[in-house]
């Protein structure tokens, strides 16, 4: 099994044959470190930990194969498996919510109408006022899964050939799709989908809110929450069992915390959703950042409890921060979920004063008042969330529930028929009929299977062979949907998470030096940072403050200053420390320094 034996004299067959299971036995022969092995053998205790012992698909041994293949990352690894076992948030989210869409308030049908749609001149934040372009890469660390070369890596793809005919069995057109001429035909009559990120202080009860919607929402069955309940009770944190419909791996559970991006997806008959739950600790807010480069529009969790709205709400809370990054890197609509009311005894006066405050800051971080709304709820009793509030539990409000403001929130339209950009989330091998996939957002454009595509900064060229939206098989697809692309001709070391997919005739062309307008959230000098932008992170430095502008109508106010104060919309010279950058102009970037937010903004 071990990547360093010789596979070159051996025969697939024989080696899955004879293969039995036990990657220990001889594992100094076969070259597996002692850690490695300590590594797997705790992988398959946290594996088991959040997949339990009862799916029958799902032997040990599968387990172990994958976390080789995944180089031990639990999260990827559960994903995986569960595909395997059919058993996907995305695979289970067919159900449509049954939602009572004949009513909602008059406020909500009046916003419905209106939509919220379209460019928003008095813009001060900077992304906004630019079209964004492609997006760039990445990244230092992040692997791709190991080549196939070993019996373990061949078992996995073996693992691979249990999915559906008709999904790896792709057709190239002979003919080439006016991909836009057939958006546009289907355009009113395809549910558009949204991504949504949740984001919020630590603990405000993102993960438990988003839990009970997709609960609610039927995605998620009784028996499993009984399940998470009895689990969750053995360890303690009861009140956690829906938070873990999110949080799926170990670690998340026993620390209580998200540490990645969870995604999950459900339906309305108005629309479809992919939920993007971002982890609210300080720490984690490189991979908040990575979510929000995603989303549509943001979900602003507020814990209404006493002490708790102000611990989120002050310079080092996550509110803030979270809410300005969202902002600067172009989303427009929030909606905030005044959250843990029932803590409150639903006040109304606890509910007007967190409104009045974050209605203040979030005019100043560029949110327009008819793109903000608020929400009061409770996640953990279900309140306003899908159902309305239960009889005369808070007489003071008429609005509507949580999930009938998000289907009045449309996604903004998307330049579909610019160059592609889409940036790659996840690389794995798919099987003997599709040897990579990967997948991603479409951030710009339109795709077709036959397309040749590169991976910048990669030049190495790859087909389309295979595209799948929301796991169904499709020729083609546009700017906002979440892709797997099937690919031939290329070999997986070429396509890294963070590089950015392009047609091979309109390329990216990666930068070493850039210009940025930022909005500067801490005071800035020349100085080191690390630039990210969704899931790339590199390092760089500030090499030149270049003017700070009039947030109002972005003139000129100082040309060259010594330093840009925090709050200032400013111009900025950027250059990267290791090999070039997948950016281009109007690509979204956050700087970040000593694991503080300093500024975000796009490229000049
Ligand atoms: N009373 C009450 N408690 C809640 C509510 N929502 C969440 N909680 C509790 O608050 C705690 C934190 O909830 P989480 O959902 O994990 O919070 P989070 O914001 O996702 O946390 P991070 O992902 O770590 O930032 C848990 O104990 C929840 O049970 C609510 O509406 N009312």
């Amino acid at each position: 099994m071990s990547r360093h034996k010789n596979v070159r004299t051996m025969n697939l067959a024989d080696e899955l044959d004879d293969y039995d299971g036990d990657y220990y036995e001889d594992g100094e022969s076969e070259g597996i470190s002692p850690e490695d092995k300590a590594k797997i053998a705790d992988g398959l205790r946290r594996v088991r930990e959040v997949i339990g012992d009862d799916i029958p698909l799902i032997t040990d041994d599968k387990i172990e194969e994958t976390l080789w293949y995944y180089y031990f990352d639990i999260e990827r690894s559960i994903t995986y498996l569960l595909n395997q076992a059919g058993m996907t948030a995305t695979k289970k989210q067919k159900k449509t919510v049954a939602v009572d869409s004949k009513a909602p308030s008059q406020k909500a049908a009046a916003k419905a109408q209106q939509g919220f749609e379209g460019p928003s001149p008095d813009d001060v934040v900077i992304a906004a006022q630019s079209q964004s372009k492609g997006l760039g890469k990445g990244q230092k660390a992040e692997k791709a899964p190991r080549a196939a070369t070993t019996s373990i890596q061949k078992g996995v793809e073996n693992l691979k050939l249990t999915e559906p005919p008709e999904k790896t069995a792709p057709k190239i057109p002979k003919k080439k799709i006016d991909v836009v001429a057939e958006y546009e035909k289907l355009k009113s009559k395809r549910k558009e989908n949204a991504n949504l990120i949740v984001i919020g202080h630590v603990d405000a009860g993102k993960s438990t809110l988003m839990g009970r919607l997709l609960y609610d929402a039927g995605v998620v069955d009784e028996r499993t929450i009984q399940k998470y309940k009895q689990e969750a009770e053995k360890i303690g944190k009861s009140s956690f069992a829906l938070a873990w419909v999110l949080d799926q791996t170990g670690e998340e559970r026993a620390r209580g915390v998200t540490i990645d991006i969870a995604v999950n997806a459900f339906e309305t008959e108005k629309g479809r959703f992919t939920i993007l739950d971002a982890p609210g600790h300080r720490d984690f807010i490189p991979n908040m950042i990575a979510g929000a480069a995603q989303a549509d529009f943001a979900v602003l969790v507020i814990d209404s409890s006493p002490g708790e709205f102000e611990a989120g709400f002050n310079i080092r809370g996550q509110t803030k921060e979270h809410a300005l990054l969202v902002r600067s890197i172009g989303v427009q609509r929030i909606i905030v979920a005044v959250n843990k009311l029932d803590l409150m005894k639903w006040s109304q006066d606890r509910f007007d004063e967190i409104k009045q405050q974050l209605s203040q800051f979030l005019a100043t971080a560029g949110f327009q008042s008819k793109n903000v709304s608020f929400i009061p709820c409770s996640g953990l009793t279900g309140d306003n969330i899908v159902r309305g509030p239960e009889a005369g539990l808070i007489p003071w409000y008429t609005g509507p529930t949580l999930i009938q403001e998000l289907e009045t929130a449309k996604p903004v339209a998307k330049a579909v028929e610019k160059p592609l950009r889409m940036t790659i989330t996840d690389v794995y091998r798919g099987g003997v009929t599709n040897p990579v996939t990967i997948s991603g957002r479409i951030e710009i454009g339109n795709v077709q299977v036959g397309d040749i595509i590169v991976a910048a900064p990669g030049e190495e060229r790859a087909q389309v062979k295979g595209i799948e939206v929301d796991n169904e098989a499709t020729d083609w697809a546009v700017a906002g949907n979440n892709v797997q692309l099937h690919l031939t001709g290329i070999d997986m070391d070429h396509l890294k998470i963070g590089d950015v997919v392009c047609h091979a005739d309109n390329p990216l062309v990666p930068l070493k030096e850039f210009e940025a307008k930022i909005l500067a959230f801490e005071s800035l000098t020349p100085m080191v940072i690390d630039i990210h932008r969704g899931r790339l992170n590199a390092s760089g430095r500030i090499t030149k403050l270049i003017a700070t502008l009039d947030k109002g109508n972005g003139t000129v106010t100082k040309k060259k200053p010594r330093h840009i104060a925090p709050g200032s919309l400013a111009v900025i010279s950027i250059s990267v420390t290791g090999v070039p950058l997948p950016l281009e102009k109007g690509s979204k970037i956050v700087l970040r320094a000593d694991g503080l937010t300093v500024a975000a903004g796009v490229l000049a």
